[in-house]
C-alpha cells in the first residue's frame, strides 16, 4: 500500500526549515500539505512551542515500512538526538495511517495510537481531509470534537508560514 498520512513536528532550531526538509525530501510523493500550526507542547509541557503540520503522501513503490524509514532518515538528517520521551526535537515524523494497513508491531504501530488524543495532528489533518476517518475510530472531525477545548485552543494556524 502506498498512500500515507504523516505528521510533522519541530520545536528546536530552524523549525520551519526542518518541516520544509520533509516536503522537499519526499518530493513528488507529496500530494497535499496542511498549513503550519504553532502549538503548545503536550506530554512534557515545559518545553518550547512546536510547529506542526500534516501531509498526505503517495508512492506505489513504498510500503508502510518504507514510509517509516523515510521519516527516520529525514529526522537523522535534521540532526535529531533521541533523549527524553516526548521531549524537544529538531524533527519528528510520525506515520499516522497507511491506507489498508493496521500493525501492532511496536516498531510501527498503525494507525499511530496517539492520534485520537492529539489536536496537533487532528486539526491539520482535518484541514486537508475533512472527511477522513481513523480506521477503527471513526471520523476525525468527531475525534477532534471530543477533545477538551483547551487542547484545540493550543493549536494556532500560522498563515505567515508556508511549506510550499
Ligand atoms: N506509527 C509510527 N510512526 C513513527 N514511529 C513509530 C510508529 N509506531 C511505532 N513507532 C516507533 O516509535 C519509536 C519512537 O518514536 P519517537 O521517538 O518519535 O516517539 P515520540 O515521538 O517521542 O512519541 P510518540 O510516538 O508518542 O509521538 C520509533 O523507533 C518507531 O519505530
Ligand atoms: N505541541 C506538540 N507537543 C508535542 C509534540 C508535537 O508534535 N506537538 N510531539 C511530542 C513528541 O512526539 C511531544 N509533545
Amino acid at each position: 500500500m502506498s498512500r500515507a498520512v504523516l505528521s510533522l513536528g519541530s520545536n528546536l532550531g530552524d523549525r520551519l526549515g526542518f518541516l520544509k526538509s520533509v516536503i522537499d525530501g519526499l518530493g513528488e510523493a507529496v500530494v497535499t500539505v496542511s498549513s503550519v500550526y504553532e502549538t503548545a507542547a503536550w506530554g512534557v509541557t515545559d518545553q518550547p512551542d512546536f510547529l506542526n503540520a500534516v501531509c498526505i503522501v503517495d508512492d506505489p513503490a513504498r510500503d508502510h515500512w518504507a514510509w517509516l524509514r523515510a521519516g527516520q532518515a529525514l529526522e537523522q538528517a535534521a540532526g535529531r538526538v533521541r533523549e527524553q520521551r516526548w521531549g524537544p526535537r529538531t524533527l519528528d515524523v510520525d506515520v499516522v495511517t497507511v491506507d489498508g494497513v493496521t500493525s501492532e508491531d511496536p516498531r510501527l504501530l498503525l494507525p499511530h495510537p496517539g492520534t485520537p488524543d492529539r489536536a496537533t495532528v487532528l486539526i491539520p489533518w482535518l484541514e486537508i481531509a475533512p472527511d477522513a476517518e481513523l480506521p477503527g475510530r471513526g471520523p476525525i472531525r468527531d475525534l477532534l470534537a471530543a477533545l477538551p477545548a483547551e487542547d484545540r485552543a493550543g493549536v494556532r494556524r500560522r498563515p505567515d508560514l508556508r511549506l510550499r
